[in-house]
């Protein structure tokens, strides 16, 4: 197997348009649904990445800044913010375009990680991701103490040992 992989690699965008059946009583996208939509892209992404069948690991904060009316083209693009041993932080972004009015707006994004896993289901090593861009170098800076934040919500990690997080809070003081 490739034992690196630049993050251009794996970069993933999907384009959907919104139909009624995607839609709540106020006619604007359900939550749920684009959730689905976001873990799709994502999961594709960490595919690519690790050549390998994975599955959802944790959701981080998902915000849902504009509501997505019927009729709008939604574009979702997915990206590994970086790699550690089987799991993927895969950042995913989120636009709803009115084609007609020549509007595009940005209405959510989430960090979502996925792990990699063999036929038994279990966990199992991916490439070390690659930066090029100074976008991607800063998403990959930043990935360990979002992982660290999101094991000890978890129950995963000690706080005690999340280190990384523990000195990204108390700079400045
Ligand atoms: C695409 C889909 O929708 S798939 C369907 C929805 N998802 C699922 O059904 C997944 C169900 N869960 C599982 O299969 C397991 O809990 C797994 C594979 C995620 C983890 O298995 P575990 O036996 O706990 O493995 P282990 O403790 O070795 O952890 C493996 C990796 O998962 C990461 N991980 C486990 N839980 C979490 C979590 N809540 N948040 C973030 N990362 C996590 C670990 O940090 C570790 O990462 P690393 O190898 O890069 O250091």
């Amino acid at each position: 197997m490739t034992k690196t992989k630049y993050v251009s690699e794996s970069l993933t965008t999907m384009t959907e348009m919104i139909f009624p059946n995607d839609t709540n009583t106020l006619g604007n996208l359900m939550g749920g649904n684009l959730m689905r939509m976001m873990d799709v892209v994502g999961a594709i992404c960490a595919q690519k990445h690790s050549n390998r069948i994975v599955v959802t690991a944790s959701v981080d904060n998902v915000s849902f800044k504009e509501s997505i009316p019927l009729g709008s083209v939604v574009t979702l693009q997915a990206k590994v913010t970086r790699a550690f041993s089987s799991s993927m932080e895969v950042v995913i972004d989120v636009w709803a375009e009115d084609i007609p009015a020549q509007q595009r707006v940005s209405t959510n994004k989430a960090f979502f990680t996925f792990v990699a896993v063999d036929q038994s289901g279990r966990p199992i090593d991916v490439p070390i991701s690659l930066t090029e861009t100074e976008e991607e170098k800063a998403l990959y800076d930043g990935a360990l103490r979002r992982r660290q934040l999101r094991l000890v919500l978890a129950g995963r990690m000690k706080p005690s040992d999340a280190t990384e997080l523990k000195s990204f809070l108390n700079a400045g003081e």
